[in-house]
């Protein structure tokens, strides 16, 4: 296995990018350097644990080495877990309105993000997956956010949705977050690279 020296976190949001960025330079980091890939990756369907495998294993062969992807779902609990992984195209067509009209019909507003990270050492490992979630509620939209369903979904135990919520607490609540952290734990456990001659 080649000597793991940095780590590419491929996505296409820009805003995951800031947000990994930022839980990283708060004092979080990985023990390995993360390098930014901008790639577009199909939007696969299944489980989301799944998806993140597959999505990572793409990944890997487009950059040919260590890559990291994740891959967010919002569940909402009257609908089984639905939209899930499919919150992107969900969002896209009903928008922040639509979301909520989902619920009308159901007393239960209860949700919850969830993240999946993947990481491989590179083409050809199997990718490990780690999962962080934030549990919470979907309420009409409030505040100006410009990251999604943030407008949308209010974490348990604040009154302030994520896009009102200071970014900085979001980084240290979100399923984003979570997530990362299972994965920095796994990294920290790996032997380190070995130092240049
Ligand atoms: O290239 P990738 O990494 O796949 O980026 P993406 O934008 O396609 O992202 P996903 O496939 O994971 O789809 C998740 C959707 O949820 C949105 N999203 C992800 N994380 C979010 C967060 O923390 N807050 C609000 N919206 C989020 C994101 O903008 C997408 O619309
Ligand atoms: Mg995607």
């Amino acid at each position: 296995m080649p000597v793991l020296k940095e780590i590419s976190f491929a996505t296409g949001n820009a805003n995951k990018l800031r947000e990994v960025v930022a839980i990283l330079e708060a004092g979080h980091p990985l023990p390995f350097k993360v390098k930014a890939a901008n790639l577009d990756l199909p939007e696969l369907q299944g489980e989301p644990e799944a998806i993140a495998m597959e999505k990572c294993r793409m990944a890997a062969q487009q950059v040919g080495g260590a890559v990291m992807v994740e891959d967010t779902s919002l569940c909402f609990n009257a609908c089984g877990g639905l939209p899930g992984p499919y919150i992107k195209w969900f969002l896209a067509k009903l928008g922040h309105d639509g979301l909520n009209r989902m619920l009308v019909g159901f007393e239960d507003k209860s949700a919850y993000a969830q993240c999946v990270f993947a990481f491989t050492p590179g083409p050809g490992v199997e990718p490990r997956v780690f999962v962080g979630r934030t549990e919470g509620r979907v309420v009409p939209a409030r505040g100006g956010g410009t990251f999604g369903w943030d407008p949308i979904f209010q974490p348990d135990g604040f009154d302030t949705t994520f896009a009102e919520m200071d970014k900085q607490l979001k980084n240290t609540i979100s399923h984003r977050y979570r997530a990362l952290d299972q994965l920095r734990k796994f990294l920290m456990a790996m032997p380190p690279p070995e130092q240049d001659a």
